[in-house]
């Protein structure tokens, strides 16, 4: 549904030139929501301009909806963007119009008449859940619903494509929650295909299906969210999700274990243990729901080397686990920082009598 190829954008200014998008490449297929994540400078507010041509690109090209837009006419190209909304972080209200005089302005634009203007704005305040708000000021407003006045409008237009620049960044965890979920529910309900940019890893994993990170200007990485959870690689992966424990391999073979869904209720550890009569140390473990779906990743470290563990790895494959033995010098410092919700360091489940329960315990 968007589409970009080799996406440049150089700013010149007298002294210095700064390459802000470096060749490009997204693609955002029909009805997801895509989210582009990067430290503060990396490009994500040029990407998401040059996406409407809010900002011309240097060279590159845009498609969305299969038409080129860097290559449409100046009258062509203010016809395709009615159907392409934004919304943005600091809402971009006027502050001298009530709600529903904000609502109208894009169809006032567009040259409809009253009635169906009206009418319009009624039903897109009942879709945002503002309409008992239509007559307040902005002022009056919270910063939820401010955003909610900001989505109404970006909709008025009946848009295929909905662009978010750093839509939740100016509010607070509770109410980044309820906008996330309005703009889940209308991706739904309107069939809308949403690119947002924000630097919360957060949001990234609560909502998007597709991700990509950004640096200096070059998409570094990008896939499904689903893909990249089982890229052992995966820096996204590795920030969405971080895992503890230092790759500590001498005498034991370490392993990291994805599994989501149902899987993350199957108490394959113990049993791996148990089966094989190995002791398995745990590293880090941690469940989470990620895209609406509940992941889990666990570092363990099996005692012995590699090829005395091939039998228990390739027994936990075949319970349709993603496994991924590491390299005790792989770097992994990525992998330690940031907040681990649930995290377990250092614990350890010893083999113990088939049929014995597991002892776990913890040893640090
Ligand atoms: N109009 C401009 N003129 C000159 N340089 C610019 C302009 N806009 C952006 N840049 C530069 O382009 C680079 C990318 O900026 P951009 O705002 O796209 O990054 P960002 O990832 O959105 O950062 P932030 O999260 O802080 O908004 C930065 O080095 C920035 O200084």
């Amino acid at each position: 549904m968007i589409r970009t190829h080799a996406l440049t954008k150089v700013f010149r200014a007298r002294d210095r030139e700064v390459t802000a998008l470096d060749h490009v490449d997204l693609d955002v297929a029909e009805g997801e929501i895509f989210g582009v994540l990067g430290r503060s400078g990396a490009g994500k507010s040029t990407l998401i301009r040059c996406v409407n041509l809010l900002e011309r690109p240097t060279s590159g090209t845009v498609a969305v909806g299969g038409r080129e837009l860097t290559a449409l006419s100046a009258r062509d190209l203010r016809a395709e963007r009615l159907r392409i909304g934004m919304i943005f972080q600091h809402f971009n209200l006027l502050s001298s119009r009530d709600v529903a005089g904000n609502v109208a302005v894009p169809l006032e634009i567009a040259g409809v008449g009253r009635a169906e203007r009206n009418r319009k704005v009624a039903e897109l305040l009942e879709l945002v859940g503002l309409s008992g708000h239509a007559k307040a000021y902005p002022a009056q407003l919270s910063g939820g619903q401010k955003q909610r006045v900001g989505i109404a409008r970006a909709l008025a237009n009946d848009p295929r494509v909905l662009l978010c620049d750093e839509a939740t960044s100016a509010l607070d965890p509770e109410t980044t929650r309820s906008i996330l979920d309005l703009l889940r529910d209308l991706r739904s309900s309107l069939g809308l295909t949403i690119l947002l940019i924000t630097h919360e890893m957060d949001v990234v994993k609560s909502i998007c299906d597709s991700a990509a990170l950004m640096e200096d200007g070059r998409v570094v990485e990008s896939g499904s969210v689903a893909d990249l959870l089982t890229r052992p690689d995966s820096r996204l992966a590795r920030d969405m999700f971080p895992l503890g424990g230092p790759v500590d391999g001498k005498g034991s073979t370490v392993v990291d274990i994805t599994f989501r869904g149902e899987e993350t209720a199957h108490p394959f550890v113990s049993t791996l243990a148990r089966t094989y009569n190995v002791d398995v140390n745990i590293l880090g473990a941690a469940v989470e729901t990620v895209g609406g779906r509940q992941v889990g990743r666990m570092r363990i470290a099996l005692d012995g080397g590699f090829e005395q563990n091939v039998v228990p790895i390739g027994y936990l494959r075949e319970q349709g686990l993603q496994v991924d033995v590491l390299d005790a010098d792989a770097d992994v410092a990525g992998a330690v920082d940031g907040p681990a919700a649930g995290r377990i360091v250092g614990a350890r489940i010893a083999a113990t009598a088939p049929g014995a329960a597991p002892t776990f315990a913890k040893e640090a």
